[in-house]
């Protein structure tokens, strides 16, 4: 475990200030931290402290220490997201990743919500926030290929044809298994392009990008506001066809398919009793409604809770981390077919990725529909895409939907999925 402080005396001071416009245009093109989602969210430029390489509980000791140590001045105290921020990333599965946890907290926050903007400064007494200038255009990425290495569809489909064989013997009741791409750019690849075609393509998503991991998440793993706990569950899939008409049909049988059905129950299930002792009051769905998105279909499902005093965003996200939606059921057997069967080091995708404020509410979500930037070679991009297996799951048709997965990332990158 590594981390850095701040140095001497700091303290953060929250302005508010006119609407800025769309928060992408002012990304800086160097270690950005972003989060947005429909016009609003924050960015993040600099860095003052950053946390790596340790678990949830030593991340969310780290930051209550820096948060007790630094004094906030805000001109707008009752609006979540402003005051001091942490960003956090965290890997699927620390024990099996060259990956590590990490929270970085910006010096200076952009942020935009509910009609008001502002500026967060962590800086020396007296230092001022100032609204740094828009940015030039990004790039888009050009004569992209895809590296060899991933598996192929064939080798892909044979383990999950061993996943269903295992779950047929009775060994667990669900996996998630997922694959890679490598797409190399000619240029290194601009994140404000990823993070700027995201947010506008995919609104109802939560666009993230920390430390090079950028992506455009359907699931938000938890929220917390206040007193109040979200966590929106999504299981089950359908691709999209594109006209209404049969997206329609699709909506329809999705929700009445047995087989998603039922691997929504256990997603939901797992978060439920994850949040159980933490929470109280809570109010699980008797059914999921069908979430749209531009290339899929998903069945979802909002559990809501009212949290326990002193238990912070960070701490429950590390508690429901791994749910059923991206490792399976029960957990520890299907952690263990996935380091078994999958050949794949996740990196962070899969895991927690969101913010953390200095109350402790914050949003995590999981990192889906994501790529990683290679920071050594930053023209690369390693972009991921899982899906549940079940008894009935089909090999082909699981493949099919991972392609429809890595859609959005392929479509910002300009790559054809056809390719894949
Ligand atoms: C694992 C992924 O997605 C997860 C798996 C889903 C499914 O199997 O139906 C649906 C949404 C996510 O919880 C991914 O997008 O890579």
């Amino acid at each position: 475990m590594r981390h850095h402080e701040p140095l001497g005396k700091l303290q953060a001071r929250t302005i508010e200030i006119p609407d800025p416009g769309e928060l992408s245009g002012y990304l800086p093109r160097q270690d950005a931290v972003a989060w947005l989602r429909r016009g609003e969210g924050m960015i993040g430029f600099g860095e003052v402290a950053r946390f790596q390489g340790g678990s949830f509980a030593e991340a969310d000791a780290w930051w209550s220490r820096l948060c007790a140590e630094l004094e906030h001045d805000s001109e707008l105290l009752d609006l979540s997201g402003t005051g001091p921020l942490a960003f956090g990333s965290f890997p699927f599965a620390a024990s099996h990743s060259r990956s590590e946890a990490l929270l970085i907290v910006p010096r200076l926050i952009l942020g935009r919500r509910r009609g008001r903007s502002w500026l967060t400064l962590i800086g020396g007494p007296g230092d001022q926030p100032e609204l740094p200038p828009r940015q030039s255009a990004a790039a888009a990425p050009s004569g992209l290929r895809r590296d060899v290495g991933g598996l192929a569809e064939a080798d892909w489909r044979g383990i999950v044809e061993a996943a269903v064989t295992r779950i047929t013997d009775g060994e667990l009741s669900k996996v998630v298994l997922a694959r890679a791409e490598v797409h190399t750019a000619e240029r290194p690849l601009d994140p404000r392009w990823l993070v700027g075609r995201l947010s506008e393509e995919y609104r109802d998503c939560w666009t993230f990008c920390v430390a090079g991991l950028i992506g455009a998440s359907p699931e938000m793993l938890l929220r917390r506001e206040g007193g109040l706990v979200t966590s929106r569950v999504l299981a089950g899939t359908i691709r999209r066809n594109g006209a209404e008409e049969l997206d329609l049909k699709l909506a329809r049988s999705l929700a009445r398919s047995g087989k998603n059905l039922a691997e929504h129950e256990l997603a939901v299930a797992s978060v439920a009793e994850a949040l159980a002792p933490f929470t109280s009051g809570m109010n699980v769905p008797d059914a999921p409604y069908v979430l749209e998105l531009p290339n899929v279909l998903h069945l979802a499902s909002d559990v809501t809770a009212v949290v326990r005093p002193g238990v912070s965003a960070l701490r429950l996200a590390g508690e429901l981390h791994p749910s059923a939606a991206v490792c399976g059921t029960p957990t520890a057997d299907a952690a263990a077919l996935i380091a078994e069967l999958e050949q794949l080091d996740r990196g962070r995708y899969s895991g927690p990725v969101g913010w953390l404020d200095a109350n402790g509410d914050g949003e995590f979500a999981i990192a889906l529909r994501c790529g990683q930037i290679d920071p050594d070679r930053p023209e690369t991009i390693t972009v991921y895409a899982g899906c549940g297996i079940v008894a009935e799951s089909d090999p082909a048709e699981e493949w099919a939907e991972t392609v429809a997965k890595l859609l959005p990332m392929h479509q910002v990158l300009g790559v054809s999925s056809a390719a894949s």
